[in-house]
This record gives structure tokens, sequence and C-alpha cells, in this order.
């Protein structure tokens, strides 16, 4: 055999000892992971079984236990258990020594490569836990030969506890470890300063002068004059004039105004002298979320028709019914979800919003006398309808119609400025027909509008529950419904509106909805604000949530120039986002960072967690008008293809024409939103269709998703809200800069490493060489990482590594190529450089 066969033969030999050596390795870390797991499994068991057979298991002398065969144990896991759980909870740590196993069950899972939780804090958590609470437990409940031995607390707490009362007194041992188990807590949920503080307030409450019994006397008199009234009403005696109508019901109020509508209930309606009714008279009923003028018996039944003697025109309630609240327990588990990356990071209370209480109420006056308008215009013009039903929303009521049959719908709509006229209110709006229903729309402004509090929507539970990824809650719809959207889905939004009508509320509502649900680690905002003052306010959270591009003095964005940048820096963001899904073969960010997170992608090769990231562009006109094409290509390509990779867009514009919203924007933003505009051209421009110029301005708007087209009275979010927010992210511990989006350079400017001085290069020059050798892999964040530097060095590094030749040059979205491809050759080219 040739010597050239010998080694080749010896080395597959070498090869396969390796292969086998390494398959032994992973079979011995299995076996040992199982084992420490069973293992564990049995002192748990053994544990357990010794809080009910301590005491039969107490007086054995330990070493007969063994040596005798005659001596048994009551213990579920036989002598070794009951030895194992005696040294752990008599003679160790009493109760908490139930927490041992679960230590030991951790280390089993981590051997085998299993990391449900974060090891090193964990065990921390659960060592810590056991030992202060044993002493809590000891000095509680310890005494020699009482309970497991020695006490709940075991010998460690019993002597423990005993040794500090020796020392500081009982009080104060007692002060020592509510303090330390307070700050245990704290360690463990930040809520717990929460829970405390409140404790605290509840207890204060108790020593405040008690409020006033609540005047429940009085509301069950009331009850009874209208369960009077019911029995009076009933008698025909009294009301001859009703007499066909099966139940009549009136509150003292529309007593005292003498209005002679009632109230049916449900059951009644089948009645055959109320069908009658229905045929000689138009059918009016209105839906309010407002408490009703008149009394119902059961809220949640859906219609209660209401007879006006008078008119003879039926009406019928539409009790919308409350939304529902989310209780504060999943409120403050909501907002208080720290991540792992920024663990202290304590999301906004929702007690920094304000609750605007308003008293507005829609009267029953003012529904009635719209209906009759209503009714009597179309009248006037021999339209026939069967019923109608107003719907009370916060700013608008709609009035639905049910025309008779062969009215023609476009006969109504040609109408819509008489009808305007006759009520002599703004902002009417016809929809004929209502998408999805039989019946035609009018909406018709309240006399007094009710404020939206942003404070309603965050809280409500579909705000809480929400289970999107970037929920936004935008305000309440006609009929009281929380406007709450995910707008990942939409997945960019175009917002216009003329000067004053509610625009940059309308940011703010959706900036804070997303402030109040994500932590600084899974959403990042550009802001772009040309105006330079809307957006000052976030520059405070900076180093929290803010993105920008490297070597900016300021996150928030006014200059033309570096919007330009920055819009392509997103773009380049964008394609090695792109690249990383390829990589680790998935659709979207979501898929991604699930398999980051579950550690099946290496950050080594370049996986990385990946934050949403919202840009906001406030004022969109100017940007438009000074750059053009600069501005509309990164952000027609960032529409079109950033969707998936969690790139979202939300351009805000007072300019709604076609020169500012191009067809190429339009085509790219499904979702748009209008507030008030002067023109129908111009609602024609944002929604395609009539409609924003009927609406009455301070946040009353139309949502456009494509086919739907709602209108919603946005929520009101002040700037002293605002500014309580972020001053409460900003002054939370954040990350040492905001987030650095990749760097833009302009085709022509960058020969960076031209000017570069290879006399005076980085210290950690030679280490960065051999980093990106050895991984051979030309990119700056890898620097950045390893070596914990900032990005301009890490930058400069670069540029001097392409100066040497030893990586190529930039080449957008894509890593720099490295040119040298083994350390030997690297290490004669260091050398070289050194010896210069
Ligand atoms: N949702 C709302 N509820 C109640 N009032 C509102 C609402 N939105 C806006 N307003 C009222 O309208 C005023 C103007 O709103 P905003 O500043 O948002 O307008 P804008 O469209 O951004 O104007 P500009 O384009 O000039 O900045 C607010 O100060 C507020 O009084």
């Amino acid at each position: 055999m040739s010597t050239k066969e010998k080694t080749t033969k010896k080395e597959t030999v070498k090869k396969d000892t390796k292969a086998a050596e390494n398959h032994m390795d992973g079979r011995y870390t299995f076996i040992v992971g199982i084992f420490i797991l069973f293992f564990a499994a049995y002192l748990l068991l053994a544990i357990i079984s010794y809080f009910f057979t301590w005491e039969s298991d107490q007086s054995f002398i330990w070493q007969k236990v063994f040596s005798s065969s005659l001596i048994s144990v009551d213990n579920w896991t036989g002598k070794v258990g009951a030895f194992f759980s005696n040294a752990l909870v008599n003679k160790g740590f009493g109760l908490s020594a139930i927490g041992i196993p679960f230590i030991l069950g951790l280390i089993g899972l981590r051997v085998l490569k299993f990391r449900p939780y974060p090891l090193r804090k964990t065990l921390r958590t659960l060592v810590l836990g056991i030992i202060l609470s044993s002493i809590v437990l000891g000095f509680a409940f310890g005494e020699a030969k009482g309970i497991f031995g020695s006490g709940l607390g075991g010998e460690h707490g019993y002597f423990v506890s005993k040794w500090m009362s020796a020392f500081i007194g009982k009080l104060g041992t007692f002060f020592v470890l509510l303090f330390a188990s307070i700050i245990y807590a704290i360690s463990i949920n930040r809520n717990t300063i929460f829970y405390i503080n409140r404790t605290m307030g509840m207890v204060a409450d108790l020593f405040r002068s008690k409020p006033k019994a609540p005047v429940t006397e009085s509301f069950d008199e009331e009850e009874a004059a209208e369960e009077e009234a019911v029995v009076r009403n009933e008698e025909p005696a009294h009301k001859p004039e009703v007499k066909d109508t099966p139940i009549v019901r009136a509150t003292e109020t529309e007593q005292a105004r003498g209005a002679t509508f009632t109230i049916v209930r449900d059951e009644e309606e089948g009645h055959p002298e109320e069908k009658e009714d229905v045929n000689e008279s138009v059918d009016f009923s209105y839906q309010s979320e407002v408490e009703p003028p008149f009394d119902i018996d059961e809220p949640s039944e859906p219609l209660t028709p209401i007879l006006l003697d008078d008119s003879k025109v039926k009406f019928m309630l539409e009790q919308t019914s409350e939304e529902k609240e989310a209780t504060e327990d999943l409120i403050n588990s909501e907002l208080y979800d720290p991540t792992l990356e920024l663990s202290s990071y304590q999301r906004p209370p929702i007690e920094l919003l304000e609750d605007y209480k308003s008293n507005f109420r829609v009267t029953e006056e003012e529904l009635i006398a719209n209906k009759e308008k209503i009714v009597n215009t179309l009248a006037n013009y021999k339209i026939q309808i069967d019923s109608i039903k107003a719907t009370t929303g916060p700013t608008v009521t709609l009035y639905e119609i049910v025309p008779a049959p062969g009215v023609k719908i476009s006969k109504i709509k040609n109408l819509e400025d008489d009808i305007a006229l006759s009520l002599a209110a703004l902002g009417i709006r016809i929809i004929a027909p209502i998408p999805g229903k039989g019946t035609i729309g009018i909406e018709v402004p309240n006399q007094k509008p009710d404020m939206v509090s942003m404070l309603s929507i965050l809280k409500s539970a579909k705000f809480q529950e929400a289970k999107f990824d970037l929920p936004i809650g935008l305000g309440k719809t006609i009929s009281n419904e929380n406007f709450v959207v995910d707008l990942a889905k939409m997945p960019h939004l175009l917002v216009a509106g003329a000067t004053g009508q509610g625009k940059s509320v309308g940011l703010n509502a959706i900036l804070t909805s997303l402030l109040y649900k994500k932590h600084p680690s899974e959403l990042k905002l550009v802001m772009v604000d040309p105006k330079k003052v809307e957006l000052t306010l976030y520059s405070k959270i900076e180093r929290h949530f803010l993105a920008m591009i490297p070597d900016t003095d300021d996150a928030i964005i006014t200059d033309t120039q570096k919007v330009i940048y920055t819009l392509n820096s997103l773009c380049i963001e964008m394609d090695s986002r792109y690249d990383l899904l390829k990589k680790a073969q998935v659709r979207n960010i979501k898929e991604y960072n699930e398999k980051f997170v579950s550690r099946r992608l290496n950050p080594n090769n370049g996986h990385r967690f990946l934050p949403y990231i919202v840009v906001v562009i406030d004022e969109f006109a100017d940007l438009i008008m000074t750059a053009g094409r600069e501005i509309e290509t990164p952000i027609a390509r960032l529409a079109q293809l950033a969707r998936a990779i969690g790139i979202h867009l939300v351009i805000a514009t007072q300019r709604p024409t076609t020169n500012i919203i191009t067809g190429v924007i339009k085509a790219n933003f499904p979702a748009r939103i209008a507030f008030r505009v002067t023109s129908m051209i111009d609602s024609r421009t944002i929604l395609d269709q009539p409609g924003a110029n009927q609406l009455i301005g301070r946040g009353d708007m139309l949502i456009s998703t494509g086919s739907d087209l709602t209108r919603v009275q946005c929520a009101f979010v002040d700037t002293p809200e605002v500014e309580r927010i972020t001053d409460f992210i900003g002054n939370q511990r954040g990350y040492s800069t905001a987030y650095l989006l990749p760097e833009y350079v302009p085709e022509g400017q960058g020969d960076a490493a031209a000017n570069v001085d290879l006399d005076k290069r980085d210290s950690l020059f030679d280490e960065a060489a051999r980093l990106i050798v050895q991984n051979q892999q030309g990119s700056t964040s890898l620097i950045q990482r390893k070596f914990s530097i900032g990005y301009n060095r890490a930058g400069r590094i670069v540029d001097q590594l392409e100066a040497a030749g030893i990586i190529g040059p930039f080449e957008g979205s894509k890593a720099r190529q490295v040119l040298i491809q083994d350390e030997l050759s690297l290490e004669h080219l260091l050398n070289d450089l050194n010896n210069r």
C-alpha cells in the first residue's frame, strides 16, 4: 500500500472515531439529562409524601433504617426517598424544599437542550425564594419538634430566624423579612409596586370620611312610582286612547312633560292589535348607548317599540349594550409584561390618560324632531317609508330607513340637500343602501357631540384582549363599538384631512395605542415631521422606541434630505430582512421571530430578532413638493413590499390633491382615513367617493379599508397626555442608542475607503479582520456586536478593512464580500501592514 493511501485510511479512521465520540457525547448528555429529570420527579414525590408521612417516619435512626430490612417506612418513595426528603424538609428548608426538585428539573431540561425559561434568572429566583421563604416560615411557625420535625421553615428557617431575632430582636427580624420579601416580590414582578400602592390607597381610604350613603331609596321610590305608573296605565279608564296597546309604560319625566309615547315590551310585539298599528303608521326606532330617556325592564332586549300617540308613528328603541371593559387584572397583566431584552421596562399605566367624561346626551326630543323632519321631507316628495330606526353614536345619529316597496333608492339619495336643509344641519350623509342591510342610512350630527376619550378605547376589553400584531384603537363607530384594527394587516395607512380637523390627534391615537401595547424590543418608530412641531414630544422615547439612520443627531426627522436617506435606508433594511427570511425559510416576520425566539436561528449567521417598524410621516405634502420622485419611489417600494417583513407606513397629509396623493401612492395604500375635507374632489382623491366633505370635523372621520367605509369618531388624546406617556417611558432605562437603521450611501458617494489612512488603523483592526475572515461575513453589525462598539467606530473599521483589501466595496443591502479566504493569508497581510 502506498504512503498516500495509508494516510488517507488513517484520516478516515480518525474522522470515524471523532464522529463516534461526538455521537457518544450526544448520548451521554441525553442520558444525564433524563437521569436528572427522573431524579427530580422522584424527589418531588418523596417531598410531597413527606408532608403526609413525616410523623411516622420521624422516629427512625437512619443508619438502622438502611441496614435493617425489618424496618419499613411510610414514604411512597421508600427508604431512600424518606432519607432525602427528611434531609431537605426537616433538616433543610421545610415547606420551601418543594422548590428543590424544580431546580433539578430545570437543570435536567437544560442538559437535554430545552430552554423553557432563562436558566440563570430562574435558578436565582428559585434559590433565593427557597431561602427567604424558609426563613419567613421559620420565623412565623418554627419550633423544635414542630410540624415536619422543626417547623414549617425546616431547621434552616428555624435557626436562621432565631439567630436574627437574637441579633436584632423579633420586631427587627419582622421588618427585615418583610422588606426582603417586598424586594423579592418586586424583583419577580414589577406589578407588585402597583399592588402595594393600591393596597395602601385602600387602607388610606378606610380612614378617610365615608361618602354619603348612595341614594338607593330615592331610586327605589322612583322605580316604585314607575311600577305604579305601569299599573295605572294598564287600566283602560286612565288611558282610553291607548286602549289597544297591550302594555303601556311611561317614566316620571315623560309624565311630567305630558309625553304620550310609550314603550311596549317585546312579548307584545306579536300582538294582533299592534300589527294593525304598524300598517297604519311609520315604524320608528332609535339605538342608543346613552341612558335611554325611558325605562326599559330588560336592557339586553334588542328592540322595544314605543308608540307615539299624537303622530301614530311607532318608535322602537334599540339599546346598544355598553362595551365590556377589561378587568383591572387583565389591563395590568397586559400592560406590564416586560420582555427580556429590557426586562425592567414598564408599559405606561392607563391612569396617565385623561377620563373625558361628557354629559352630552342626545335627547329623545332631538331624535323625534329629526325623525319627524326626515319623514315629512320624504313625504313632501311622495316617498313612503315603512320604518325608521335611530342609532346614536358619539357625534352622529344614524337614521335607518326602510323604504316602502317600490321606492327608488336614487330618489332618496337625490334628496340629500333637501333633507340637510330641512334639518338645518351640516354634515348630513346619506348611505343608500347601507351595505349588507336592506336599508338607507341618513347620518345626522348630534346637536352636542360627545367626546371619545383615548382612555375608554384603551381600557376596553376589545383593545386589551386584541391579539393583533400592531393593534390601534382609533375611536368609536356610529353604534358605539370600539374601533380597534391591526395596522399590520392594513398594512399601510394614508391619513388625510383639511387643517384643524383632527389629523394630529389621530396620529397621536395611533402612536399611543402602539406604545401602550408594545415593548421597545418589538416595535421601532421612524418619525418624520417636516412641520417640526407635531412629533417633537416623542423625542423623549428615542432610546426606547425610535429608529434612525447612523450619524444623526435627532431621531425625529425634519429635514427632507434626511427623509430621503432614511426611506432608502428602510429599503435596505427591507431587502436585508427579506434575505434573512429566505435564509430562515419562512414567509413573514411573525414566523421568523417565532423561529428566532425558539432558538432555531443562529445569531452568528446574521439572524436577529426583528422588531416591527412603523414609519409615521406627519406632513407628506411638504416632502413631495420639495423632493418629488426621490420620496415617492422609496415610499412606493416600501408600500408594495414591506408588509411581510414588518415595515408599515402611516402617512398624513392636509393637502389631499392628486399631485400629492398620486396614483402610485394610492394604489399601494388600500387603507385610508379621511378627516373632514373642504371639497368633494378631495374626498374622491382620498376615498374614491364623496363623504369626507360632509363630515363635521373635530375627529369625525371615515375609514376605508378597501371595500368597507366606516364612520368613526376618533379617540381624543391631548398633548399633555402624550407628554405624560413619553415622560413615563423616557424616564426608564432604555437602550444605549436609538435603533440604528442600515447606512445608506447615495450613488457616487460610496468611496469612503479611498480616503482611509491605513497608518492610522483602529486598535481593533486586526481582531476585526480575523473575525470577518473566520466568519466569511463582511458585516458592520457583526463587528459592532462582537466588540460591543458603536456603529460609527464599526463603520470606520469596515472602511479600513475595505482599504486594506480584506473586504469588498459596499453593495447596498447585501453583506460585503470577504476577499481573504483563509487565516494564513490574512496573517501575512496583517504582518505586511504592521511592518510598513
Ligand atoms: N377626536 C377628537 N375629539 C374631539 N376634538 C378633537 C378631536 N380631534 C381633534 N379635535 C379638536 O380639533 C383640534 C385640531 O385638531 P388637530 O390638531 O389634530 O388638527 P390637524 O388636522 O392636525 O390640524 P393641522 O393640520 O393644522 O395640524 C384639536 O385641538 C381639538 O380641539
